[in-house]
């Protein structure tokens, strides 16, 4: 038995499913989890000293790869310091200083610790600005496991089949109202019908959770548009794509700004740090400035903020997205040709340094029934060839990938030789 298979069974004793986040328990690929022990780079080791090239980073975080010199010794010089406060630091402010600069629809920002709690607030802080109760979001996309937003959601919640989750009281859900991704007229059309409920529309600006979708040309400039027309605060979900596919997220990217704002993942650099943010006059709404309450003991945490302030910065300099999102149209390019030659139906999508894979003969994938098309178990073949020839799939084919700067010509290869070798002994 693996060191992983012995710890994975030993887990599973005190800890639901021995994960604590479902979607590493590779329920959707079978097999055992791989237990991991170090990180560095582009790759990661597992128990039993096998080394992979990572398009994982932690679920999108690990821009710059694992234990980044420059990351790792600014975290060294805060812990001399103490761990935890619970007051206001200076890195904080340095850190809204710069988040704020690099994002220019944001006016204000307030860090918290997860996605989860970013979106939840955000939010919340729409509700209490508009007075309405209702929320759009959209099939596929996920936002994090808070109960307004675990409706017809992407991520685990779909790997494992339970997109709309049980535990959500149906007074919740009855707010939720869930549209298709991509699907213009049909926002606009529930806008028309009942636009003076609805108190803000959250959205994916490309969908990472279920696979991998870009935006179609006039999606995100017509959710600006009806929002605009209906009193409906916009707000770009950018926990994923945040300072990942440019480095203004994707609201640079693609030229549109958005009410509010959730970030996280690269904010913190593997550290625990999100943040909600947009303009003053929404944001003058949240507590102690105005009435809408929103806390956390460990928000702003310094080590956190010392982590995400260091890879803010390296991630800033001249040509850095240029530099992964290149390497991630070679990594596609590559596959194309290979899953191509092998006669493997397949096709690609890409925002910047994030990718999707399909196993399917659609070409365009826009939506989530295209994503659907996907041919899962032809999918879970694939991911542990690729795992025998040492590259490291997020484990579920609903999953966005994610490409460091750590990543080279070298690894570029390793995975290359690996897919070409997975897409000639598929079966399925
Ligand atoms: C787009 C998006 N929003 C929100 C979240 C929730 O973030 P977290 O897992 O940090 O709570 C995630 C990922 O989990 C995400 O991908
Ligand atoms: N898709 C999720 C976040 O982006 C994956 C992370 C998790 O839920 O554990």
């Amino acid at each position: 038995m693996s060191r992983s298979a012995s710890l994975f069974e030993q887990a599973q004793k005190h800890i639901p499913g021995g994960v604590n986040s479902p979607v590493r328990a590779f329920a959707g690929v079978g097999g055992t989890p791989l237990f991991i022990k170090h990180a560095e780079g582009a790759y990661i080791t597992d128990e039993d000293d096998k080394r992979y090239v990572d398009y994982v980073g932690s679920w999108g975080p690990m821009i710059l790869g694992h234990g980044h010199p420059q990351v790792l010794d600014a975290v060294r010089a805060q812990v001399d310091h103490g761990l935890s406060y619970g007051a206001p630091t200076a890195l904080e402010v340095e850190m809204a200083d710069m988040v704020c600069s690099l994002v220019p629809s944001l006016d204000m920002v307030r860090m918290v610790s997860s996605g989860t709690e970013a979106t939840m607030s955000a939010i919340r802080l729409a509700r209490g600005y508009t007075g309405r109760d209702s929320i759009i979001k959209f099939e596929g996309c996920y936002h994090g496991h808070s109960d307004s937003l675990l409706v017809k959601a992407g991520s685990g919640a779909l790997t494992l089949g339970v997109p709309s989750s049980p535990g959500v009281p149906a007074a919740f859900a009855q707010h939720t109202i869930t549209l298709p991704y991509n699907d213009i007229d049909a926002v606009a059309q529930c806008l028309a019908e009942k636009g003076n409920e609805v108190a803000c529309i959250i959205v994916e600006p490309v969908a990472g959770n279920m696979n991998c979708i870009p935006p179609v040309p006039g999606f995100l400039e017509g959710l600006r548009e009806q929002c605009d027309k209906h009193g409906v605060v916009l707000i770009f979900d950018e926990v994923m794509t945040g300072f990942r596919v440019a480095l203004g997220g994707a609201q640079a990217h693609y030229g549109i700004t958005p009410d509010l704002s959730t970030f996280g993942k690269v904010i913190g650099g593997g550290m625990p740090v999100a943040c909600f943010g947009g303009k003053k006059e929404v944001m003058s709404h949240i507590a102690p400035l105005g009435p809408v309450y929103q806390a956390g003991t460990l928000s702003g945490n310094p080590l956190a903020m010392a982590a995400g302030l260091a890879t803010l910065k390296l991630i800033s300099r001249p040509g850095f997205h240029e530099g992964i999102t290149d390497y991630a149209s070679r990594l596609l390019k590559g596959l194309q040709e290979r899953a191509d030659a092998a006669g493997i139906p397949f096709t690609t999508t890409q925002a910047g340094g994030m990718f999707g894979l399909y196993f399917t003969d659609q070409q365009h994938i826009t939506s989530f029934a295209d994503s659907m098309t996907s041919n899962v178990e032809q999918f879970k073949q694939f991911f542990h060839l690729m795992l025998e020839g040492g590259v490291y799939l997020a484990p579920s084919a609903f999953e966005a990938g994610f490409v460091s700067s750590a990543l080279g010509e070298k690894e570029l290869q390793i995975t290359l030789d690996a897919a070409e070798n997975a897409f000639a002994n598929m079966t399925a």
